[in-house]
């Protein structure tokens, strides 16, 4: 089992922060693949970060790879860190470096300090780095420097570090949100076969509703911090997807679009 969450709440440290996920119940088993989905503000960034180690639950049980993270001695929840690759949505690329190095830092954990400093000077292995952004459409881009690139292709250049990392799970945040359809498609097949080649875990974000449930054998749809579903994708109807979309706030606000007779004739009477 990669992860097993147990009646999971998460709290952001900021004064006055709503609790951001409450009582999570998701087991994740290694090598599967499932996708994350649902408004804007449902928790599926919060989610995957805490996938990712990098909150620390308020309330729960949550374990990687059978270990409780958090009880855990700080060496060795580093260590555990190095096993789950998260890539944010917007990836924290220093802006002046080449793409070649900021691909190649993916092979830090593995290489002794001299050789993180003279790979800074004459990249160590630019053919590696070339065939991961070759994978994600990015080949011409290997001496670019990174804040000459666009939004998609600096999201796919942070995503060509997850292929040369030794991760054993994959926590990808809305991958897709700066590339066109026919990139988005190539970027989650890549994503796929990489983690199906490795028995890797993914696990991935997206506001893409017909990408998702195209791609994932499993979605879970999140609302408020809440699981709202978690099911097989033949089982996810249109239904489903309409009430973890539901926006009360605009419905709330908008006039009623069909009157009925009576109610327009009372309207029309005061
Ligand atoms: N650093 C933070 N401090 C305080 N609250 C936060 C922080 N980050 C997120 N939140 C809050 O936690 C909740 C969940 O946010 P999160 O970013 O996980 O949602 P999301 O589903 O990823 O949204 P989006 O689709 O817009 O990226 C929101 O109410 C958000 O305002």
């Amino acid at each position: 089992m990669t992860f097993r969450l147990d009646k999971l709440t998460v709290r952001h440290l900021a004064p006055g922060a709503p609790v951001a996920l409450h009582e999570i119940d998701l087991d994740v088993a290694q090598g599967e693949q499932l996708a994350i989905i649902g408004p804007s503000g449902a928790g599926k960034t919060t989610l995957l970060s805490t996938l990712a180690c990098a909150h620390r639950p308020a309330r729960g049980r949550f374990t990687v790879f059978g270990d409780d993270p958090w009880a855990l001695a700080e060496a060795s929840r580093h260590r555990m860190r190095a096993s789950l690759f998260l890539a944010p949505q917007t990836p924290p690329l220093p802006p002046r470096q080449r793409v070649v190095t900021a691909v190649l830092a993916a092979r830090l954990p593995r290489w002794t300090l001299w050789q993180a400093l003279v790979s800074l000077v004459r990249p160590l292995d630019p053919d590696a780095a070339f065939d991961a952004l070759e994978r994600f459409g990015l080949g011409d881009k290997l001496y670019a420097r990174v804040d000459r690139l666009s939004g998609g292709e600096r999201q796919r250049c942070a995503l060509a570090r997850l292929l040369l990392s030794d991760a054993k799970a994959f926590l990808v945040d809305e991958p897709l949100s700066a590339l066109d359809p026919a990139l988005s498609q190539m970027t989650l097949t890549t994503l796929q076969e990489e983690a199906a080649a490795r028995n890797a875990t993914l696990v991935c974000s997206l506001h893409q509703v017909d990408m998702a449930l195209a791609n994932f054998p499993r979605i879970v749809g999140l609302r408020d911090g809440r699981v709202m579903f978690d099911a097989a994708r033949d089982q996810v109807s249109a239904e489903m997807i309409a009430a973890l979309y539901r926006n009360e706030q605009a419905e709330a606000a908008r006039p009623a679009m069909h009157e009925t007779p009576e109610r327009l004739a009372v309207g029309a009477c005061f």
